[in-house]
């Protein structure tokens, strides 16, 4: 457990994520559309979102793009922070805009965390000379993705915004990777039998350059779709909001 927060935590979406998280930090209140996977959580069970809303300041998504455009409008309208997980749920950029000028608006606070990649800083520093191309090459298992192959199979090839709506579970890092870059970014999502880890290959060319960054992920025990590593980077970004040093970009 790390130090005592002293905001109080909501989270949506009882699964793998949430319950990691609640290993972490002392949670308050948690929402899930089947109830009974919160139980198991020490945290106050909400019938619904606007109960979790009312208990909570800072309200961690773990469950899907489709509750980021259902309940993000009416988090942020609060004025409440919200930690992003299903970052997919801003691939539409008009309602990312909504969702962004809404935060400024009412002072609340938006986090998307690095989830399963890494690069981020990069990209950032990257995108002051300017940004030429970003690609996102991710294989998964194929049993993982949904699909009966015999060898690594390219199943999608196109931008990060259309990759969101085959693979919402899947792919919520190409979404993270266009906000970031400032552009749809490419994406090739490949299925393997053979493969058990979650690998995502970020490529970046720029004035600065060029980069590429392979991340070999571990699935997650309680649920493989998602890499461990999307696991620890909200609980590290949820033990930082308070610090005073910051490092990387
Ligand atoms: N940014 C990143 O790097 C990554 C992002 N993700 C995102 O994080 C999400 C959570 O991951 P994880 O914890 O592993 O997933 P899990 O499937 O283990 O948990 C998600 C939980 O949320 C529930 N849920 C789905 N929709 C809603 C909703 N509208 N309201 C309330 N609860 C809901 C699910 O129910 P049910 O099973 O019935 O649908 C499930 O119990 C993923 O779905 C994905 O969108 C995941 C991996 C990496
Ligand atoms: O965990 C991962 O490897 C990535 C993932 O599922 C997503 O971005 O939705």
């Amino acid at each position: 457990m790390f130090k005592v927060m002293l905001m109080k935590i909501g989270i949506i979406g009882c699964g793998n994520i949430a319950h990691n998280i609640a290993k972490s930090f002392q949670v308050q209140a948690v929402y899930d559309v089947v109830m009974s996977k919160c139980e198991d959580i020490d945290a106050n069970v909400c019938n619904n979102v606007d109960e979790l809303i009312d208990e909570c300041d800072f309200i961690v998504e773990a469950a899907s793009p489709q509750a980021v455009i259902d309940y993000a409008p009416k988090i942020i309208e609060k004025g409440k922070d919200m930690l992003i997980m299903s970052v997919g749920g801003l691939a539409d950029v008009k309602f990312r805009e909504k969702i962004f000028t809404l935060a400024r608006k009412n002072g609340a606070h938006i986090y998307l965390p690095s989830g399963a990649i890494g690069g981020i800083d990069l990209i950032k520093s990257a995108k002051v000379a300017g940004l030429k191309k970003v690609t996102l090459r991710s294989t998964k298992n194929s049993k993982t993705l949904g699909y009966d192959v015999k060898e690594r199979t390219l199943v999608f090839k196109g931008k990060a915004s259309e990759a969101i709506k085959k693979f919402p579970k899947s792919v919520n890092v190409s979404v993270l990777l266009s906000i970031v870059a400032g552009m749809d970014i490419d994406v090739e999502v490949y299925a393997d039998p053979d493969v058990k880890e979650n690998i995502h290959e970020i490529l970046v060319e720029g004035d600065f350059g060029e980069a590429e960054i392979r991340v070999r992920n571990k699935p997650s025990p309680q649920n493989p779709k998602t890499s461990y590593l999307a696991v620890l980077s909200p609980i590290y970004l949820i033990s930082s909001l308070n610090d005073v040093i910051r490092m990387g970009v």
